[in-house]
């Protein structure tokens, strides 16, 4: 963890500044989260994080809504999607279901395609990083697809940054099934879509112009009032002032001194 952030956010929260925790990530829940903060002692609570496994769910139940008993989810995915599915109401299948954690027999070809091993409820296929991506899941949800199933996906990261190093990340999870349905990439939920960003200020009711990122990626072209000068989020914060100063000195100094650039931002 990069130095003083515990005293950065208590620094922000002093001055009456709103937190939210974006990230991409879909395998852990908010709940899961929340549970990381505490064992990294900062202070943060359920309400302050929106994960692309939150974003997706909330537009499934919200603004999709698609009418019973057409309404289920295929997971490609962790438990974090599951959870947040939950947390909306919304029926899934697939996922983190052990049945499906195996090699392809042959006898599955022929009940994948006759519809045996089909959900007749499934609307929707949700595409997460799966740590357990496999050809039997794989071929289920381009099935589901091939039948009139909606793709979409929590992110579509190429990369995971993992132990200072990267690993295939979300996107390169859902690349085979990308590929064989051929439409190209499905909508996305997380950073930088434009979906993400709608949601999160939909659920905060900020406003854009008085709203800062702190992010991980420099190359985001995410319009949130800031022209795409800092991408990626480790934190919106909302209320700052001076943005563009804090922008220009903070694409340097941040993260290494959060706490100098922002009081110095806050004054
Ligand atoms: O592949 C992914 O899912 C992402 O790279 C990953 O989860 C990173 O999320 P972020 O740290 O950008 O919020
Ligand atoms: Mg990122």
């Amino acid at each position: 963890m990069f130095d003083n952030v515990p005293q950065t956010l208590e620094m922000l929260r002093s001055k009456g500044k709103q937190l939210v925790f974006v990230t991409n990530n879909s395998t852990k829940s908010r709940a899961d989260y929340k549970k990381k903060f505490d064992k990294l002692g900062i202070p943060a609570n359920v309400d302050e994080v929106f994960g692309s496994s939150y974003s997706a769910a909330v537009y499934i139940a919200r603004i999709l809504k698609l009418p019973g008993p057409k309404n289920k989810v295929f997971v490609l995915g962790e438990s974090g999607i599951e959870q947040e599915l939950e947390s909306e109401g919304v029926p899934y299948c697939g996922g983190t279901d052990p049945s499906l954690r195996r090699d392809m027999e042959q006898e599955d070809f022929t009940n994948i395609a006759n519809g045996s091993m089909l959900d007749p409820d499934v609307g929707i296929v949700l595409s997460g990083l799966d740590y357990h991506m496999n050809y039997l899941k794989t071929s289920i949800a381009f099935q589901y697809i091939q039948r009139g199933a909606m793709h979409l996906a929590t992110n579509i990261d190429s990369t995971l940054p993992q132990a200072h190093s990267f690993f295939p990340g979300a996107g390169a999870s859902s690349a085979a099934l990308v590929k064989a349905v051929g439409k190209g990439e499905p909508t996305s939920f997380g950073k930088p879509s434009q979906a993400m960003m709608d949601a999160i200020e939909g659920k905060f009711q900020f406003d854009r112009s008085r709203t800062c990122m702190i992010g991980d990626r420099l190359n985001t072209d995410i319009q949130f009032g800031i022209d795409g000068k800092l991408g990626g989020t480790l934190a919106v914060l909302t209320g700052v002032s001076k943005k563009e100063e804090f922008l220009a000195d903070g694409a340097k100094t941040v993260p290494t001194a959060y706490v100098d650039a922002l009081s110095d931002l806050l004054g």
